[in-house]
């Protein structure tokens, strides 16, 4: 299975479940994995037959910037439904990142979720 990917991608949210939380912004990081059949693309040298990974950036950090979850688990399961439904990917990979949650975990916590069918 082919991939277009996007890693780190930087955005603040509101998020967490704690009263301080629900105060700031902070920081998460956004790693996607989207099942894609790259192969007409490649021969046709043509955008749209793609995954436009810089307009799916911007929808992401649009989408995450104004959400407002108190668990990252419920942020990356909206996040995997909206691209689904958005952008008719059959399979992705979403990585949901918050660095400062735990301090002495240093390449930071959060949670990794795949949804829909992975194509052979
Ligand atoms: N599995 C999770 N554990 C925790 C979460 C979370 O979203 N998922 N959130 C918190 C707090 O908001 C934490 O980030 C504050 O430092 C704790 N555990």
């Amino acid at each position: 299975m082919d991939l277009v990917f996007i890693n780190g991608l930087e955005v603040e949210a509101v998020i967490g479940v704690y009263d301080w939380e629900r105060e700031i912004r902070q920081p998460l990081v956004i790693d996607l994995e989207l099942g894609w059949d790259i192969r007409r693309a490649a021969a046709e040298d043509n955008l749209q037959a793609t995954l436009d990974y810089a307009a799916i950036s911007q929808r992401v950090l649009d989408w995450v910037g104004a959400s407002q979850f108190l668990l990252v688990e419920a942020l990356a399961e909206e996040l995997a439904h909206l691209i689904q439904a958005e952008f008719a990917v059959p399979w992705l990979r979403v990585r949901v990142t918050k660095p400062g949650a735990v301090a002495a975990a240093r390449g930071g916590v959060g949670v990794q979720i795949e949804r829909g069918v992975r194509p052979a």
